[in-house]
């Protein structure tokens, strides 16, 4: 028998530049819930400082492939039209959420809708950085990113505005401490349900 608690699982989307990292690291140290990151698998290449399995799991295309046609991700998308791949795995996600953890997936919006059209009744988050000048700025200054992956990022950003509405909760991140407070309030209404 288990005798944890039951975990949940969260959602949270935004455009790229949005602060989702950023705004995700301090709720984790900050917010007083059995919170625990989802580790994606991705074809892109780690970043400076970015570590394995950690931050991501780096694949080739053809273990992502292998993987994906095993059925091993609960969703998986090709983020931004540039060959680059994304996939939430199942079976981390399941025993997090098995063993009382309140699980986050930080995924791009077509794959959040594929989740939240399943069983899994997820918590749905989207962070919006307030503007597209204000999003271009971030992702300038972030440094990480070439023009063209720049540029790609913000025309994405544009369609994932639209889908903002099939969120429960758009939180707007002006300020790091702000946006972190009002998500840990809202995810703590739900420690009783
Ligand atoms: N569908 C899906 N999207 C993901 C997953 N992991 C990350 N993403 C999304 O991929 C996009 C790019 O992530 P990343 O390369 O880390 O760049 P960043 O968002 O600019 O820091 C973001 O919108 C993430 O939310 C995943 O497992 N599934
Ligand atoms: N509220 C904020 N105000 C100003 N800059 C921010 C804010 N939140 C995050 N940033 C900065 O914006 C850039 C993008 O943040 P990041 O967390 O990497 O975004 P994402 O994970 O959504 O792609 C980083 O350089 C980060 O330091």
């Amino acid at each position: 028998m288990n005798s944890s608690p039951a975990g949940r699982l969260i959602i949270i989307s935004g455009p790229s530049g949005a602060g989702k990292s950023t705004v995700l690291s301090q709720l984790l140290q900050n917010c007083p819930l059995p919170l625990q990151m989802s580790v994606s698998a991705t074809t892109r290449a780690p970043r400076p400082g970015e570590i394995d399995g950690q931050d991501y799991f780096f694949l080739s295309h053809e273990r992502f492939a292998e993987l994906r046609e095993a059925g091993e991700f609960l969703e998986c998308k090709e983020v931004f039209g540039l060959g680059y791949w994304y996939g939430t795995l199942r079976d981390p996600v399941a025993t997090g959420v098995n063993a009382g953890k309140w699980v986050i997936l930080e995924i791009d919006v077509e794959g959040a809708l594929d989740v939240m059209e399943s069983d899994l009744n997820p918590i749905t988050l989207f962070l919006h950085p307030g503007g597209m000048d204000e999003l271009e700025r971030r992702l300038r200054d972030r440094n990480t990113e070439t023009d063209a992956q720049i540029a790609a990022r913000l025309a994405t950003a544009e369609t994932e505005f639209q889908s903002i509405s099939r969120y429960q909760y758009p939180i707007i991140n002006d300020h790091v401490d702000r946006a972190v407070d009002e998500i840990c309030s809202i995810l703590l209404q739900y420690r009783d349900c």
